[in-house]
């Protein structure tokens, strides 16, 4: 089984590709997701998310706005709370990762915003990044309202500059143009992805010589 790792800032276009790969039909681990999980009501982080940052928790339901706020503004928060996410993120995705060998998959994506910053991409066969003009970035982070735009920076200044990120990419998404030359984008991927050669990776690729 081949790992493909798909990664890119905030905003950048992640779900829409990990979209479009699921309705390919390919298994896509979601690490935002898990999270998503992890955090509901009830969820396996919210006892220790509660004695991290008091006022948070109540009657097991997460209050994301003041979490949010205290991981944003303090680094020692957001550094205990990575603490506490990312062990349980890594315990997901190998019950994921098993669970695909079991059932033979050929190709699975891992969807993981910090693949590069956790150390994820090791176990990736090939990584996509997504990405768009920082200018493009911003204003969709906005325009979902729910974070202000100081809270946007602090999200992009935790990530590993897009520059760097894309240096590190085997195949580049530009999710700043159309949505079609997005779909256009991701077919040539598939078409890699079943083809394996160096001539259909080369096609794929995306990233300018
Ligand atoms: C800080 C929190 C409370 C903000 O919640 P909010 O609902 O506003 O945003 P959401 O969870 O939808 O995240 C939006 C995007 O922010 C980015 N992001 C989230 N957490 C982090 C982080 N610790 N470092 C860098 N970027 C992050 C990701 O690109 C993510 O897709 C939340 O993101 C969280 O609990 N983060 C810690 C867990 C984590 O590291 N997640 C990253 C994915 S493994
Ligand atoms: N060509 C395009 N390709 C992908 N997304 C696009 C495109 N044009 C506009 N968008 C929009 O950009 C927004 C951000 O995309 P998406 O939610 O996929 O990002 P993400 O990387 O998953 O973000 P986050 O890390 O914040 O969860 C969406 O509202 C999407 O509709």
């Amino acid at each position: 089984m081949r790992v493909l790792g798909l990664t890119g800032g905030i905003g950048m276009g992640k779900s829409t590709t990990a979209a479009l790969l699921k309705r390919a039909g390919i298994r896509v681990f979601d690490a935002d997701a898990t999270v998503a999980a992890l955090q509901a009501p009830h969820g396996a982080a919210l006892p220790a998310i509660g004695r991290l940052v008091s006022g948070s928790v109540h009657d097991g339901v997460l209050d994301r706005a003041v979490l949010r706020q205290a991981a944003l503004s303090d680094p020692v928060v957001m550094r205990g709370l990575e603490g506490i996410i990312h062990p349980l993120v890594r315990r997901a995705r190998q019950r994921f990762l098993a669970r695909a060998r079991r059932d033979g998959c050929r190709w699975i994506v891992l969807d993981v915003p910090l693949l590069f910053e956790t150390g994820t991409d090791r176990i990736c066969d090939r990584v996509v990044v997504v990405s768009a003009p920082a200018a493009i970035q911003r204003q969709r982070v906005l325009r979902r309202g729910r974070m202000t735009p100081a809270q946007i920076d602090a999200v992009i200044a935790r990530q590993m500059p897009d520059a760097v990120r894309r240096r590190r990419a085997d195949v580049i998404i530009e999710t700043g143009l159309s949505r079609h030359e997005t779909v256009r984008q991701v077919r040539r991927l598939l078409y890699a992805l079943r083809e394996g050669s160096p001539a259909a990776w080369a096609a794929a690729g995306g990233k300018r010589a």
